[in-house]
């Protein structure tokens, strides 16, 4: 923000600024973004700033806002410079070693939530696993909306494994989560099997990678987000494995790329003991997540 000695910068100002900087800078969500990053700065909510557009922030303020522009204007996500996210109406925790949570993901959400309803686990508690749990998001999510469900959050990256955790303990579920570091199912002894097996799974190919926009790939993890040369390689072993470690009647629920989805269903369904394939659709109305069942 260049000094100005004859205009007071105050909040519509800088917002006005910002946004015009963060224009520039190839941001879809610049006024959001500025606006968020103000709030942040001056600690309070984003609609409280609309009751003080002509108010000037303190020099602390202005120092911290600055530094938050220059940061979102080098690429850094708006997540990462404020630590947190909204999913499914609850802030999660979010830093470097974990995908900022996607709206798309809600889908998977709603899903499992629905076909929880169904399952009738009897006097043992409905289990659930979140293979590549990052945030965990939706083991998290889950277990808040599932007060009497049992959820298992795996995750290869210890440091995402931590941050779930923080998050689960944030909203009272930490007690119902086991936290696993491990390769997809591999490492989990216990439960032998699931109600539902759910997972946002990377599942960008290898030269997709190269095109994403940079405040993805220079910022999130690329464990997180690359799965081989076509996209499709953690899907393909999950449902390899998923099978033999549901119940009968069970669900496996991967979110995937809609650019991967037919050749997903192909793979889904050369395994006899997975059927009722469906798919949800995205607001953009993409195929976003394939839901299956245990026959
Ligand atoms: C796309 S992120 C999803 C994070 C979170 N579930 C969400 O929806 O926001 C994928 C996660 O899977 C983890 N991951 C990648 N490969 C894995 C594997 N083979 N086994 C377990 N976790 C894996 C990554 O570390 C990352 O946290």
């Amino acid at each position: 923000m260049p000094e100005s000695a004859e205009q007071p910068w105050t909040v519509l100002r800088l917002l006005e600024w910002t946004t015009d900087f963060f224009k520039r800078r190839g941001s879809e969500s610049a006024r959001l973004d500025a606006e968020v990053l103000l709030a942040h700065a001056r600690q309070c909510s984003r609609i409280e700033l609309y009751t003080a557009f002509q108010e000037e922030p303190d020099d602390e303020q202005k120092t911290a806002f600055r530094e938050l522009v220059r940061r979102r204007g080098e690429g850094t996500p708006v997540a990462q410079l404020v630590g947190y996210k909204e999913f499914y109406s609850l802030r999660f925790r979010v830093n470097e070693h974990v995908l900022i949570p996607r709206p798309e993901t809600e889908h998977l959400v709603i899903e499992a939530l629905d076909c929880a309803k169904a399952i009738k686990p009897g006097d043992r508690p409905l289990q659930i696993a979140d293979v590549g749990t990052g945030s965990g998001a939706i083991a998290v999510s889950l277990a808040v909306h599932l007060p009497s469900a049992r959820i298992t959050a795996i995750d290869l990256s210890p440091e995402a494994l931590e941050v779930a955790r923080w998050n689960a303990d944030q909203h009272g579920v930490a007690e119902r989560i086991d936290f696993v570091a491990g390769d997809l199912l591999a490492d989990v002894t216990t439960p032998a099997k699931f109600d539902l097996i759910c997972s946002n799974p990377p599942y960008v190919s290898e030269s997709e990678f190269d095109q994403l926009q940079p405040t993805v790939r220079d910022f999130e993890p690329k464990l997180a987000l690359v799965s081989g040369p076509d996209g499709t390689e953690t899907i393909k072993r999950l449902l390899g494995e998923s099978y033999g470690r549901l119940h009968q009647g069970g669900r496996l629920i991967i979110e995937l790329s809609p650019m991967i989805a037919e050749a997903c269903a192909e793979l889904a369904e050369q395994i006899s003991e997975l059927g009722d394939l469906r798919f949800i659709k995205d607001l953009a109305g993409h195929r976003r997540i394939l839901s299956l069942s245990r026959v």
